[in-house]
């Protein structure tokens, strides 16, 4: 695996507080790269500084194992950018606006006219490319904000919570897209909340939250890490805070909390208390409503980490 992008002990401060801290990571060519975490985590912070568009307090960033200085045009030219605010021309047509922001890298005539048709017909526009983008929904809007960043072809694609409103059709579409762009050998780095695009498309994983990096690798690794725990919700229909840390007392349970009508249990796999677990409750006359067991997913890795939920 070669590096394209190397990030170095990456510090960013707001009015004294610091959103980034000493974030250090690399991306590979050719792969795509979640940064996965809650709204605040510092996602759009460091991909902003990643683009040029916010500076940073300290750190360092390597293109090609060269390092960047600030407002590196070179750098600029090979990287693509797909904000999470829509930025798009509403009065002009699909045609134009992908036109426009190709030609700021540098294309132009046949090639330009190519790498546009290109770029529409990818994200499934091309025969809406003379349309004005105001009668656009909003999913045909986000696939034009798409191939707005990616038609010159660059060699890396930043996406910030490209999929952020849109129905699961659009989802869909833009899922499959960002993989083909991958299978043609771009690389991507892709922030996002959703757990469940990260389970999709990535190739590699870096969890984030408030400004540092818990811990990175692919979804299958992240999992092993916590493979041998479950989480139990129990929905009651009044809980009651000490039935809840009785929980503790029983062989296997590592974490329990109560929270609107809903026990959170963690406990090993491989002990079977659930009998036990809901005995202890009915102790305490709590009405059980609903059970679900979940086996380790990337919310149950977020969980572990931090003692929350992503949806938090
Ligand atoms: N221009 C700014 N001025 C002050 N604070 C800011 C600014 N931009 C971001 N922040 C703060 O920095 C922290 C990280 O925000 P950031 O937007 O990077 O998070 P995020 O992970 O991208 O979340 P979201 O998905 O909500 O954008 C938050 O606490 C946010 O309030």
């Amino acid at each position: 695996m070669k590096t394209l992008l190397e990030v170095k002990e990456l510090n960013k401060t707001f009015e004294c507080k610091k959103v980034v801290k000493n974030l250090s990571f690399s991306i590979y060519e050719k792969e795509i790269l979640c940064l996965l975490g809650p709204n605040g985590a510092g996602k759009s912070t460091t991909i902003n500084i990643l683009t040029g568009a916010l500076s940073y307090d300290s750190g360092q960033l390597f293109f090609h194992q060269r390092k960047l200085q600030a407002n590196d045009r070179g750098f600029k030219r090979k990287i693509g950018v797909v904000p999470q605010d829509l930025a798009l021309y509403e009065e002009l047509s699909a045609e134009v606006n992908v036109t426009f922001f190709a030609s700021l890298y540098g294309l132009k005539g046949e090639e330009l006219k190519n790498k546009v048709t290109e770029a529409l017909a990818f994200v499934g526009l091309g025969d809406r490319r003379k349309s004005v983008v105001k009668t656009f929904s909003g999913g045909m809007k986000r696939r034009l904000n798409i191939a707005c960043g990616m038609a010159h072809g660059p060699e890396l694609l930043i996406m910030d919570e490209p999929t952020v409103g849109i129905d699961p059709q659009s989802r869909l579409h833009i899922l499959t897209a960002i993989r083909r762009l991958r299978d043609q050998g771009m690389t991507i780095l892709y922030t996002t909340h959703y757990m469940e695009e990260v389970e999709e498309i990535s190739d590699r994983i870096i969890i984030i939250d408030q400004g540092e990096i818990l811990a990175s690798g692919s979804k299958e690794e992240l999992k092993a890490a916590v493979a041998n725990e479950q989480l139990i919700e129990i929905e009651v229909s009044e809980g009651k805070l000490i039935a809840v840390d009785q929980l503790y007392s029983l062989e296997g349970v590592k974490e329990a909390s109560l929270s609107d009508n809903k026990v959170s249990i963690k406990t090993l796999k491989n002990i079977d208390n659930l009998d036990r677990i809901i005995g202890k409750l009915l102790s305490f006359s709590i009405k059980i409503k609903n059970i679900s067991i979940e086996s380790a997913n990337l919310e149950t890795v977020f969980l572990q980490l931090t003692g929350r939920t992503l949806r938090d």
